[in-house]
């Protein structure tokens, strides 16, 4: 059984809680309070799997971990308030690599003017660290992954693919990687776009997801839990000039399986595409319509070499 398939059979078919906004099925969940919903996910990070000393330093594990959760985040259009640390450390890390790691974790708290209140240290076999992070949001206004409708604009903020040419970049010994700094840098120092998901605030609907494992992944949810299809234009997906440049024959893979970009996947109605296109212009993002949802079978297709074609989930699939 892979994740996905795992975690339908694991959840739960009603929660005990009628404050459970949103439980299982999302980038995070949501408790209503008397005056805000609570938004709280937690994901880990395993080295091997998510990293190694090959791909990053110990600073870069430290960021790159709270990067995803505060993702999650923007993915919720929660603010990020808190956040807790578990961690299981072999024996063989030193004391100075840990605290590197902390401060990598400082370094974005700062940035995102969030707080460390807790977590738990065991050993173990292989570096892990978990992240629970808390945020907030106002009532009713979580963007959640079923709330694409018929007609809407499909978005993407950012540019797509970059972090896993820089992983590929990393993992190679290719002399050269240094000189490939940006692509290198987006893989290793994330920036989720919780400002720009801020902003939507205005917005009574938007959906948003963000790109951990692909695009060609995160569309399938959307287009899976709305019960739309939704038509992707390959042409129109945002490539960066530092990724047009290198020449790769795992470039198409890269962009609709790549992962780990952070950028935001969204949908929203042809009348408020506007907005959101201010929102980003005001964080100093592009954002670009990348296509559109239709009533449908809760697929994907793609439009690419004047052909459409189904885009199945591609991207990263864990207990595969
Ligand atoms: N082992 C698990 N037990 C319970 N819930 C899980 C488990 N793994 C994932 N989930 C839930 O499944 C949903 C999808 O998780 P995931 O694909 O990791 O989301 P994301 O890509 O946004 O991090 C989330 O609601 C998450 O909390
Ligand atoms: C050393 C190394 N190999 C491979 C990868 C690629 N990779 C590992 S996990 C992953 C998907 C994202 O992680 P996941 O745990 O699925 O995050 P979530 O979807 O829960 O946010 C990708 C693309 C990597 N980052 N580092
Ligand atoms: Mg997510
Ligand atoms: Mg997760
Ligand atoms: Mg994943």
């Amino acid at each position: 059984m892979d994740e996905f398939e795992f975690i339908k059979q694991i959840k739960p078919n009603y929660y005990r809680h009628d404050t459970i906004i949103k439980g299982i099925g999302d980038d995070a969940a949501v408790f209503r309070q008397p005056y805000q919903d609570v938004v709280t996910a937690v994901d880990t990070f395993v080295e091997g799997i998510h990293f190694s000393k090959k791909t990053m330093d110990p600073f870069h594990i430290g960021y790159r971990v709270l990067a995803a959760n505060i993702s999650d985040m923007a993915a919720m259009g929660a603010t990020p308030v808190s956040y807790l640390i578990s961690l299981v450390v072999p024996k063989e890390w030193t004391d100075e690599e840990l605290i590197a790691i902390y401060k990598g974790m400082e370094s974005i708290s700062k940035a995102y003017k969030i707080d460390l209140i807790g977590g738990d240290t065991v050993s173990g076999d292989q570096l892990v660290l978990s992240v629970t992070i808390n945020g907030k949001v106002e009532k009713d206004k979580v963007r959640l992954r079923h709330h694409v409708r018929s007609g809407d604009v499909l978005f993407v903020t950012g540019t797509l693919g970059d972090s896993a040419c820089g992983l590929d970049l990393l993992l190679s010994d290719d002399p050269r990687v240094e000189s490939h700094r940006y692509l290198i840098d987006r893989h290793r120092l994330p920036t989720p776009r919780v400002d720009f998901a801020e902003r939507l605030k205005v917005l009574n609907r938007v959906a948003l997801n963000d790109i951990s494992d692909g695009i060609s992944s995160e569309a399938n949810e959307l287009a899976e839990s709305s019960g739309v299809s939704i038509y992707l234009d390959y042409d129109q997906l945002p490539i960066s000039d530092e990724l047009r440049s290198i020449q790769s024959n795992k470039q198409e893979e890269f962009i609709l399986a790549g992962g780990e970009d952070f950028e935001l996947l969204g949908a929203v109605s042809e009348k408020d595409w506007p907005i959101v296109q201010e929102a980003a212009e005001k964080s100093n993002l592009t954002v670009t319509q990348v296509g559109y949802a239709t009533d449908g079978d809760s697929t994907v297709y793609i439009h690419q070499d004047e052909k459409v074609r189904l885009l199945k989930r591609g991207g990263y699939v864990h207990r595969n």
